[in-house]
């Protein structure tokens, strides 16, 4: 297998599920589920959830919030959502940890680097939640530096759409699926799928970004698996 150690980053958006607003609890078992059957094949599992399902802090700016109050706001969400998906996993009977990058004992435990690959190392799914911990980033951009500090073989990101392609799928269905793009492609052609910081961090620290679709039962193993139903960005 190709996978030793992958940070796994989901979308707080596809957690809503059907639903206009908060977590779908279907959604979340689902991911517990698919996340607990790589754990059993000994994968060591880092995850950053979103908080794009309960508050960004872009989009609070609009109705009239302070910019770092609302990204604060943002990262808390992203902290519900890490709890949400612990709880899940307890229920799956997957061991897991969270910890936040914001000190909130006895929330979770504050991150470090030492702290995560402790966890990693004893086979604790570890959620690193609260995002980088500063505001004007975002959960990609957290999920690559995460990545990165626990010298994830991947970044593995688990989404509602099936990878990368020439346009927003979720917008202009004429679209196209790229198999693999490398990062330059990605800034050259201004694709949306993820912000700029969080690419140029994969891009000068060498790692491999797998964009796939989270949504479908068993999709995450067969990534793991090395089968190619996502996009490649290297
Ligand atoms: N060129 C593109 N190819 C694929 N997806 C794209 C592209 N441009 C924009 N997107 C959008 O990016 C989304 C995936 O990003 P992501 O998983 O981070 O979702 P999100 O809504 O930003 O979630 P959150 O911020 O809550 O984590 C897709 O749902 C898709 O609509
Ligand atoms: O490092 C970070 C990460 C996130 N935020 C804020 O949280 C929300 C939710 O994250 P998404 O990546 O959009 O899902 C984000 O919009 C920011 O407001 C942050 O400030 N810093």
């Amino acid at each position: 297998m190709q996978y030793n150690r992958i940070l796994l980053k989901l979308s707080g958006e596809s957690l809503m599920g059907e639903q206009k607003y908060g977590i779908d609890t279907r959604c979340l078992e689902s991911y517990a589920r698919q996340i607990h059957e790589i754990a059993e094949m000994g994968i060591q599992i880092g995850i950053v959830i979103g908080g794009g399902n309960i508050f960004r802090g872009l989009s609070g700016t609009n109705k009239g919030f302070d910019r770092v109050k609302g990204d604060n706001m943002g990262m808390l969400a992203t902290v519900i959502n890490s709890l949400a998906l612990s709880s899940a996993l307890d229920n799956e009977g997957c061991k897991n940890k969270v910890l936040t990058a914001i000190r909130m004992e006895p929330i979770g435990e504050f991150y470090s680097k030492a702290k995560a690959m402790e966890y990693l190392k004893s086979g604790h799914v570890t959620i690193i939640s609260g995002g980088t911990g500063n505001p004007y980033f975002t959960t990609d951009t957290a999920s690559s530096l995460r990545a990165i500090e626990i010298e994830a073989d991947a970044m593995f990101k688990g989404t509602r759409v099936d990878g990368i392609y020439t346009a927003d799928p979720e917008k202009d269905s004429t679209a196209t699926k790229f198999d693999k793009i490398t990062y330059d492609e990605i800034y050259n052609r201004g694709l949306k799928v993820m912000d700029l910081t969080a690419t140029t961090l994969c891009k000068e620290n060498h790692l491999p970004i797998i964009v796939f679709n989270m949504d479908q039962p068993g999709n995450l193993k067969k990534v793991i698996l090395g089968e190619n139903i996502g996009t490649i960005v290297y």
